[in-house]
């Protein structure tokens, strides 16, 4: 595939953001953020929003960082490292999500501004474990993503932000210009739940027009961690200068490598692994 260029010795690379939480257990959040980042050739600055604590088999329960040290780190690491894209995932509460929206809007980071976001809106893990306060739905809908420059819900993520069911291509396009009318550049409808198909397709669009990108579906049980490699590769794609199109299309191969090379990890489910890329050149 076409990967990221990686900076030469004693350049300085290209910067992203991520504002999410943090995976005691290594697979997600902000732990695969970086990883996929920095394998993409991209010096990852972080935002911890919230600290979860959990392993392979579930989330045992989340500790909220003060929603005004959040939007601080935020606004510490544009004033002086400057980033060239951002991503939210874990973002937990109402509070939380307002800050952050308050303090991106106040430094440029955004849909039609100069560093394009990318929101995951992260709602539960794959084992069904709450990471947002049900309360907090009003916010992903009327504050992140009318700020999103791309969202990329999973279909879970997706019913409980429109209520839609997703079963087929017809209703995934319903989804996806349901959330366009919410105010985001462009959507992806992810489609790595839809278990009925042999493929894995996600559809992307920006209210005029559907882009289908699909791969065969990958038989691993080891894909925690899958939504936020994708979209922190979407970020990197971004922070290197591609359009959206061309960073989803980057980044669906790139998810699609790291689900071949996942592994094994305590007794559930294991993480994608962004590291292939040390192995194959
Ligand atoms: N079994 C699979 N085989 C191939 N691609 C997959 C598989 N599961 C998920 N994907 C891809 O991984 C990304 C994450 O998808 P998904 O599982 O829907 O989201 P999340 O990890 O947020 O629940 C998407 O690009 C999706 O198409
Ligand atoms: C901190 C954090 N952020 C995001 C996820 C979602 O990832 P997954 O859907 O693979 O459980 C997670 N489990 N933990």
């Amino acid at each position: 595939m076409d990967l990221l260029p990686l900076s030469p010795r004693g350049e300085t690379p290209v910067r992203a953001l991520t504002i999410a939480g943090t995976d005691s257990g290594g697979g997600a959040g902000i732990q695969a953020d970086s990883r996929t980042m920095a394998m993409c050739g991209v010096h990852a600055c972080v935002a911890v929003a919230a600290v979860t604590v959990q392993n392979s088999v579930g989330v045992r329960g989340f500790h909220e960082i003060p929603a005004e040290t959040v939007a601080d780190q935020v606004r510490c690491v544009v004033e002086d490292i400057g980033v060239s894209a951002a991503k939210t995932g874990m973002l937990a509460s109402t509070q939380i999500i307002e800050a952050v929206a308050q303090v991106c809007s106040e430094v440029g980071i955004g849909r039609d501004m100069e560093v394009p976001l990318v929101v995951d809106p992260v709602c539960a893990s794959m084992h069904g474990d709450p990471l947002l306060h049900s309360d907090a739905l009003d916010a992903i809908r009327g504050v992140l993503i009318p700020l999103a420059t791309v969202v990329t819900p999973n279909l879970d993520e997706v019913r409980l932000i429109t209520s839609i069911e997703v079963v087929d291509d017809a209703s995934a396009r319903r989804a996806a210009e349901a959330l366009h009318a919410l105010g985001t550049q462009w959507v992806i409808v992810k489609g790595g739940h839809l278990r009925s198909s042999e493929k894995s397709t996600d559809l992307l669009f920006d209210g005029d027009r559907f882009l289908e990108f699909s791969t065969p579906r990958i038989e691993t049980g080891n894909d925690h961690g899958g939504g936020d490699t994708l979209a922190a590769a979407i970020a990197s794609a971004l922070a290197h200068g591609r359009s959206v199109p061309e960073a989803v299309e980057f980044a669906k191969e790139w998810i699609t490598k790291c689900l071949e090379w996942s592994y094994d990890l305590g007794h559930g489910h294991g993480p994608v692994n962004p590291l292939w890329r040390l192995h194959e050149r």
